[in-house]
């Protein structure tokens, strides 16, 4: 059938076709239908969406991205027909029964995630089916293989290349702006790419994003590292395991991290920039990612396993995850919080050891200093003031300012102070309802938004003193983000006395309720 273009200024791949002309072809919204461009000869496969309104009868809209590689004009005309669908929906159907993927089948279903050839929505399926049905080893090394032999990949002709991840889910985990510039002061290279936020209120890549732009090709990543020592750049936009980011987007709005999908993630990002040392933290605790010592050790094992298999020697750290690292949460915050310890503040001391820690085991793994040693030389390279003048080469080498300093950095204008309704102590602090309200105060799109916690466990409070600092940089988002705040009371302060639980019925004197009879 051959169709009229209507270019469709929506950035996203798909097609619209009129009912009608649907009907006649024989498809259905989700099914592909193969547009040939008739000028070039170039075809695309596209699902396509269905209307009765939007486009008329004889037309085919056109999204952004599918014409970025289509390439028609408005008005042209192409030529449409029914495509078979994706082989790869038959290997996902598999896992959603709770089969075992082959190596082929994994490389199928990452293909067609990087070519587009899967719908949001068919993604999301395996996304959810792995999540149900998990990933054994095989499975996770196979995901994690086709994530790197479908991108760019890496190639340092000095070494070791070192690397380190977190796998998230504890809130204020700035760790990677004070690690990365410790190694690369220690000499080392650490080509570092992060993703965005995934159960939290900001990754390293939407941090990293306040002090310079994120999105580079590998080329300009190895150039960059070569030069610097490091970078901190936004894994999606590299074309390094360029799956990760199509995968981890559907997992976002669930704040799910599947685990196997989790490791092949980390693992693959690692693997593509040629490390071969990589530091993990595994943050341990009730509301996190994961919560006993036992579930760590196996999840350490499984990276270290595919560590090995893939050639590169990795470590993982289980740290304290039941409070959030620092005191800040939230882009601008964070970054703030984290760029003043590298100008030589000595709190929060959390952010402080656990990132030499991490940054310690890095350096061992790397030669650079003897086993139990590594801290103590993390710690000598942030007090010495060399971590903060390598930030500042990073900052300037991914083109932002590096005069830049933690004063410098700007919060959402917006802020109300939460206080103490009694006196007491601060008892417990819940990370997942923390950053439920970073996110609904506008984090991590809002880089000016989160919040700043001023009492941590075991802190002693009179009535009336600050609790957190919500920040936003649109009044109905801390207005939105404060309701939230009330509802899910994230930070518990208690005395000796729990709670008082109200009489609410009407009250009578016994002498008036009897009757005057005592
Ligand atoms: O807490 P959530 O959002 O689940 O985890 C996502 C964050 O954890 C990792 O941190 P890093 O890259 O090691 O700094 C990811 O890259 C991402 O920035
Ligand atoms: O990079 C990361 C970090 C945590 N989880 C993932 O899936 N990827």
């Amino acid at each position: 059938m051959k169709l009229a273009v209507r270019l469709v200024d929506i950035a996203a791949r798909g097609v619209l076709l009129h009912q009608q002309d649907a009907k006649t072809l024989g498809v259905f919204p989700g099914d592909r239908v193969v547009i040939t461009n008739l000028s070039t000869g170039f075809s695309i496969a596209d699902y396509v969406e269905t209307t009765s309104t939007l486009i008329k009868q004889g037309k085919l809209g056109i999204y952004h991205q599918s014409n970025e590689q289509l390439q028609v004009k408005d008005g042209e005309s192409v030529e449409v027909r029914v495509s078979d669908r994706p082989v790869s929906l038959d290997y996902i159907r598999k896992k959603m029964e709770g089969e075992r993927l082959s190596r082929e089948e994994i490389k199928m279903i990452v293909t067609d995630i990087v070519h587009d050839n899967l719908s949001p929505s068919e993604i999301t399926a395996f996304v959810i089916c792995s999540y149900i049905n998990n990933l054994d080893i095989d499975e996770i090394e196979s995901l994690t293989r086709s994530m790197v032999e479908t991108g760019d990949r890496l190639e340092f002709h000095t070494g070791p290349i070192v690397d380190k991840h977190s796998i998230g889910g504890v809130p204020g985990n700035k760790i990677t702006f004070l690690v990365v510039p410790i190694i690369a002061a220690a000499g080392l290279l650490i080509p570092k790419t992060s993703s965005r936020a995934i159960t939290g209120a900001g990754g390293s890549a939407d941090l990293m994003e306040v002090l310079a732009p994120v999105e580079f090709s590998a080329a300009e990543v190895q150039q960059m590292t070569q030069k610097a020592g490091g970078v901190i750049v936004w894994g999606g936009a590299t074309n390094i395991a360029p799956a990760d980011d199509k995968i981890i987007i559907q997992e976002y709005p669930f704040k799910i991290d599947q685990i196997g999908q989790m490791i092949a993630s980390v693992m693959a990002k690692k693997f593509a920039v040629g490390a071969d040392v990589v530091a993990i933290d595994i943050p341990v605790g009730k509301n996190c990612k994961v919560h006993s010592i036992p579930e760590g050790r196996k999840l350490a094992q499984s990276f270290i396993e595919i560590g090995d298999r893939l050639g590169m020697r990795v470590e993982c750290a289980l740290t304290y995850g039941d409070a959030p690292v620092g005191r800040a949460i939230g882009p601008a915050l964070e970054v703030k919080e984290a760029l003043a310890i590298l100008e030589g503040s000595e709190s929060p001391n959390s952010l402080i050891e656990k990132s030499t820690e991490i940054a310690g085991i890095a350096l061992e793994l790397a030669g650079k200093a003897n086993r139990g040693e590594g801290s103590a030389l993390a710690l000598d390279l942030l007090k010495s003031g060399k971590a903060l003048k390598k930030m500042k080469d990073i900052i300037a080498i991914q083109g932002g300012n590096p005069e830049i300093t933690s004063d410098l950095v700007k919060l959402g204008e917006f802020f109300h102070i939460v206080k103490a309704e009694r006196d007491g102590y601060v008892v417990d602090l819940n990370n997942k309802s923390l950053i439920t309200i970073a996110r609904v105060a506008g984090a991590p799109n809002d880089h000016g938004a989160g919040l700043y916690i001023h009492a941590k466990p075991g802190t002693r409070l009179k009535r009336g003193d600050p609790i957190f600092t919500l920040y936003a940089e649109r009044k109905w988002r801390l207005e939105k983000a404060l309701e939230t705040a009330r509802t899910l009371r994230p930070v518990i302060v208690e005395g000796m006395l729990m709670d008082r639980v109200p009489n609410q019925r009407e009250w009578l004197p016994s002498k008036q309720r009897n009757n005057g009879v005592e």
